[in-house]
């Protein structure tokens, strides 16, 4: 359960406007809004649904009737004070929420059933949320208010949610009233109090830190020692507390800090499974919002004494969220915690593990600091959700290079029926998957096949997508290869192909392969990407030799198109699609760098012979697939750049709709816009759909692209742009998948 004590985005005043009403509830994304009196009294209820009703049962459609008008004054609430038990007793099917009341029905808190999440200003920390990182500055500013904002700044700068402080009012803290000269007291205290009176900050200036906090971005949060500070952290307005480990059995001073309703970290430290039990239970009694720090509270903690594994036992016990305090050396335990469910992080912080103090000595630097928050990050990402096992973009087309297939093992001919011998099982891993081989034993050939010719999904099916003569409002094609250009241009009216050529096609002699064959259609050839020696075309690379080979390949791919051309009557000046290059393997390049790529590209290509081509490079996704492992695009992604670059340098471009697609979703722009940029430069296209930031290739239908639109915007952007339906492995099973995707185009373009 949770109880929202924040509750100004749920409140309206009972006279404001039903419009003002549901505007709030599309912020608040409750689905609600209660209505109270101008004192704060509770008077209504409107949801959805009572909105919904009003204008079904003949409300009046006057939108300036007031929200009290429309809401229900038959609610379910909750008395200030009810225990988690009680509240949890008034839930029901309808019931999802219950506004708690005071005395005089002044509302005070919401109780939502639900995950349990907590607040922290407008930060939301639960089970799906990414680990609120905390950079425990303390008292590591040891006094100097300069060097407390330097921590904030690299804190900020090392990727922290949050710059945590202690505050300590000595005089009613220490029971000699923190006098560090007191000689009765004991080693340990003394060597506390001593720092302690020299490394506080005053309060004033701890008020400046957490301002400055706020200037930069990031939460500030203080840890209270006694009640006093909790009331001067209160009258600055703090957003949420952290309770030390050494205050975990001082229950007064945690009820205080329930009693403001924020939300409370609570670390562990120190205490025991019974004391943790028991400070649950005055939590639960106020119905505070909090979070359980597991923690281990030694400077530095043994990695022996940690039971990482106490975090699940913690949730358990909770029934929240959880988190880590760690006091370890390095940073690889919290990256552990968060894979083991923690929602908090906290680490000491520091600029030098030199300085005078305890806490110096486990305090992380700022790379280090940042480090630990790129791996938390990384795992994060990493963590899913533990969802039915799919097969990934990645790894499915390492499945088609590395698995197996069933392969004819002889000759069969149509009619005949298939026998385990006529099967054998071989890699690529491009057919059906060698469990089918007993449904494929016994089934009736449709097809003749030859030795190693694959078994497809429609070997076993009744039905097959076969080829038929398609009618488009532009020029339409297919992805062709030396081995299926006859088989594709035969099947159907095509007005070109896409010649795809390997880098091992062109050791090919074009003549020798085409055999003196012309076609009465045109030529498009798509280059490859990757040559001999892993060699990916990179006409930006900022290594002169690798640039240069990438331009004498390319120059190839160009002298072998030519040779092509006479084979394709109607091809004036073949198009030839390019992937220029600009990749990153380990993570995006900033858009400050990206007009020197584009120029270096445009400098490539001017030193080309083109005589008799066009160069049209594609338009990108943000994640390639080079070689099947994933790497970062950051060229031809945005329409900006798309137009700058064709503009300036005089290109038109391939727009590939899938790549577009997905990196529109990953800039988190409009695609729609994105493809009205981009129409007016477009000579020809791949049409084939996408879904996420990395499912390129897919069959139109099988993702996330409206192809209605797309049609409409690129019939008046680009009306003339040829296009070819680039399915993924649509070539297999004699094109089936080319032939379904034109089935469906057909009825947009
Ligand atoms: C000492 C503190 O916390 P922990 O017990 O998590 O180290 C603190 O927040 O000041």
């Amino acid at each position: 359960m949770i109880i929202e004590r924040n509750i100004a985005p749920l409140i309206v005043f009972a006279e404001e406007d039903i419009v003002s009403a549901l505007r709030k509830i599309s912020v608040n994304q409750r689905g609600f809004v209660l209505c109270v009196s101008a004192s704060g009294k509770l008077e209504a209820v409107l949801t959805d649904g009572d909105v919904r009703r009003w204008l079904v049962d003949g409300g009046q459609f006057d939108f300036g009737v007031s929200a009290a008008m429309v809401a229900n004054k038959q609610f379910v609430a909750a008395k200030d004070g009810a225990s988690e038990d009680e509240l949890n007793d008034l839930f029901s099917d309808r019931v999802t929420f219950v506004p708690i009341v005071d005395g005089q029905r002044h509302l005070r808190a919401v109780a939502f059933r639900g995950q349990p999440v907590v607040r922290i200003g407008d930060r939301v920390i639960g089970p799906e949320s990414p680990a609120y990182i905390i950079a425990e500055i303390g008292n590591n500013h040891n006094g100097s208010i300069e060097l407390a904002k330097r921590l904030v700044e690299l804190a900020v700068e090392a990727g922290a949610d949050c710059a945590k402080f202690q505050m300590r009012d000595m005089s009613s803290l220490y029971r000699n009233e923190g006098d560090s000269d007191d000689a009765s007291a004991d080693l340990g205290a003394q060597y506390t109090l001593d720092l302690l009176s020299r490394f506080q900050l005053p309060v004033d200036e701890m008020f400046q830190v957490f301002d400055y906090c706020h200037e930069l971005g990031i939460q500030p949060l203080c840890t209270p020692w006694d009640e006093a500070s909790l009331a001067r952290l209160e009258a600055y307005d703090m957003p949420a507390y952290k309770l030390a480990s050494a205050d975990l059995t001082n229950h007064p001073l945690l009820s205080a800090m329930a009693r403001t309703g924020k939300t409370l970290i609570c670390s562990t430290g120190m205490s025991t499974q019974g004391e943790i039990e028991n400070a649950i239970a005055v939590l639960k009694r106020h119905t505070a919002p909090y979070v359980l720090l597991h923690c281990n509270s030694t400077y530095p903690a043994p990695f022996k004494d940690i039971n990482l594994a106490y975090i699940r036992r913690l949730e358990k016990l909770s029934g929240g969220v959880v988190g880590y305090s760690g006091h370890e050396r390095g940073y690889f335990i919290p990256v552990a915690a968060v894979a083991m469910g923690a929602k908090v992080i906290e680490k000491h912080f520091t600029v030098d593990r030199g300085m005078e103090g305890n806490d110096h000595r486990v305090s992380l630097l700022p790379d280090e600091f940042s480090a630990m928050v790129r791996a938390i990050r990384e795992v994060e990402e990493a963590m899913g959700y533990g969802g039915a096992r799919g097969i990934t973009q990645g790894e499915m087309m390492n499945r088609e290079v590395l698995a197996k297939s069933l392969v004819a093992a002889r000759p069969i001919r149509a009619g005949q029926q298939i026998a385990d011998e006529d099967i054998q099982i071989r890699s690529p891993g491009q057919g059906l998957q060698p469990y089918f081989r007993a449904e494929l034993v016994g089934r009736i050939a449709k097809r003749d096949m030859i030795e190693g010719d694959f078994f497809f999904q429609s070997d076993l099916a009744d039905a097959v997508a076969s080829a038929r003569d398609y009618r488009f409002d532009r020029p339409f094609g297919v992805p062709v290869r030396y081995h299926d250009l006859q088989k594709m241009i035969g099947a159907t009216n095509l007005d070109l192909v896409e010649f795809h050529l390997s880098y091992k096609d062109m050791e090919l002699d074009p003549v020798r392969m085409l055999d003196g064959a012309t076609f009465d259609i045109a030529l498009v050839v798509h280059s490859p990407e990757l040559f001999a020696g892993d060699h990916i075309m990179d006409l930006c690379s900022e290594d002169d030799v690798y640039r240069q080979r990438s331009i004498d390949e390319l120059q190839r791919v160009i002298d072998i198109t030519r040779t092509l051309k006479p084979h394709f009557t109607k091809s004036a000046r073949p198009p030839i699609i390019i992937n220029a290059g600009g990749f990153s393997a380990d993570g995006p390049i900033t858009a400050e760098r990206r007009p020197a790529m584009y120029d270096r590209i445009a400098d490539a290509l001017s030193r080309l012979d083109k005589e008799g081509v066009e160069i049209i490079p594609q338009t990108m996704p943000p994640y390639p697939w080079h070689f099947g492992g994933q790497r970062y695009h950051n060229l031809f992604l945005s329409a900006e750049d798309i137009v700058r670059f064709c503009s300036e340098h005089g290109y038109r471009i391939c727009l590939d709709v899938s790549h577009s697609a997905l990196a529109a979703t990953h800039l988190k722009t409009s695609f729609q816009e994105l493809l009205r940029q981009v129409g007016p430069y477009t000579c020809h296209m791949h049409i084939v759909d996408a879904a996420g930031v990395d499912g390129e290739g897919l069959q139109i239908g099988d993702g996330t692209v409206d192809f209605a639109m797309v049609a409409d915007v690129l019939r008046e952007t680009a009306p003339d742009a040829s296009f070819i339906p680039e399915i993924w492995q649509g070539h297999k099973d004699d094109g089936a998948g080319f032939w379904q995707a034109l089935d469906r185009l057909e009825q947009w373009f």
